[in-house]
């Protein structure tokens, strides 16, 4: 059977990702809306009622606009890669690896996670789950960013501004980023997050630095790093990197080839020094990998398919 996908937004970053992921596989047809026709409300709303399953790559309020012209008798299925439904009733967190790959193929409405919270979330969670760190502490993230993290419009600017060589931002707080970290990690504070963007196209490091004794717990970095290995034990698409880590430091490169999967590190030698890190391609699971991983779940298909991940 063919499913029949609509992408609201396929000619941006995200969604661009997303066909180029798609647009090979005998499984899906996609609707397309030309250029002229890609945000005429009429021509989306058509679209939106008549596809089976709808991405959205779209910025929150259109995303938002989008969901609101779905009739629900239409029976189209959503995936929002927004920040718009991450927090919100009704919509399943599309991160299988946390929630369940069960909870994902039944959902109508998938909320694709951030690409910051993907990397906080998939250190954090588990631990949390594990009581080997605290749900009470105030955690702290420093992150960095591809500038295709930021869409058409930072990818523009860096192209503009060629001295970028470190873009700190989010220096007043309040990031979009932070109620999802604190809600699927089940904390008590939002984290206090650093994020910053340097000249790559894509990629992302997220580190999470904890000092265990401080928060009253006492594990090892090897026992966290044998926590997290044994949580995402199977998984195709994150891996664990052994501890201690004996790879490059060099986590990211400027000119990366799309990739779908998520390495994990546990750095320090003592309960008081860890260092949580997580390395992704903002746009493979920090959105569109992951969008199609769900889509793959939705559709009962394996859900790795079509996804860059090495053989
Ligand atoms: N880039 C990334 O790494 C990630 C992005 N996301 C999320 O994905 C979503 C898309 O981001 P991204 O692809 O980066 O952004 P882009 O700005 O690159 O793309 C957004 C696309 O949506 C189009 N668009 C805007 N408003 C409307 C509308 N009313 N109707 C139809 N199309 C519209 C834009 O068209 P036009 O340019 O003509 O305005 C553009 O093609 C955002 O919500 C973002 O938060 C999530 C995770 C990571
Ligand atoms: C570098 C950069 O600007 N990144 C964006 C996050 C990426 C994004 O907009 O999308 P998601 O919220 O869906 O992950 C930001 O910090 O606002």
């Amino acid at each position: 059977m063919t499913t029949t996908v609509f992408i609201d937004g396929a000619a941006g970053t995200t969604g661009l990702e997303i066909v180029g992921r798609l647009q090979d596989r005998p499984e899906f047809a996609l609707l397309r809306l030309d250029d002229a026709r890609r945000k005429d409300s009429a021509a989306r709303r058509e679209a939106l009622n008549e596809c089976d399953v709808a991405i959205l790559c779209l910025p929150d309020d259109a995303a938002r606009e989008a969901v609101a012209m779905i009739d629900p008798a239409s029976g189209t299925r959503v995936i929002d890669a927004s920040s718009a439904h991450r927090t919100a009733g009704g919509w399943t967190y599309g991160f299988p690896e946390l929630v369940g790959r069960k909870a994902v193929a039944g959902a109508e409405r998938v909320s694709n996670p951030g690409c910051y919270p993907t990397g906080f979330l998939a250190l954090v969670a588990p631990l949390v789950r594990a009581g080997l760190i605290a749900t009470d502490w105030p955690y702290t993230v420093n992150a960095i960013s591809g500038v295709s993290g930021g869409g058409n419009a930072l990818i523009d600017r860096f192209a503009r501004e060629a001295d970028i060589a470190f873009r700190a931002y989010g220096l007043a707080g309040g990031h979009k980023h932070l109620p999802e970290m604190q809600r699927h990690a089940g904390l008590a504070h939002a984290p206090v997050f650093a994020p910053a963007v340097v000249p790559a196209y894509r990629g992302m490091l997220v580190e999470v630095p904890l000092n265990l004794p401080a928060m009253g717990r006492s594990a090892s970095p090897q026992a966290l790093q044998t926590a997290l290995a044994e949580f995402y034990a199977g998984s195709p698409i994150v891996r664990v990197a052994g501890y201690p880590f004996e790879g490059s430091e060099i986590l990211l490169s400027r000119d990366a080839a799309p990739w779908d999967g998520l390495e994990l590190f546990v750095f320090g030698d003592k309960p008081s020094h860890v260092r949580l890190a997580a390395v992704l391609d903002n746009l493979g699971k920090g959105a569109s990998g992951a969008a199609v991983q769900s889509l793959n779940l939705m559709c009962g298909l394996a859900e790795t398919a079509g996804l860059r991940l090495p053989t």
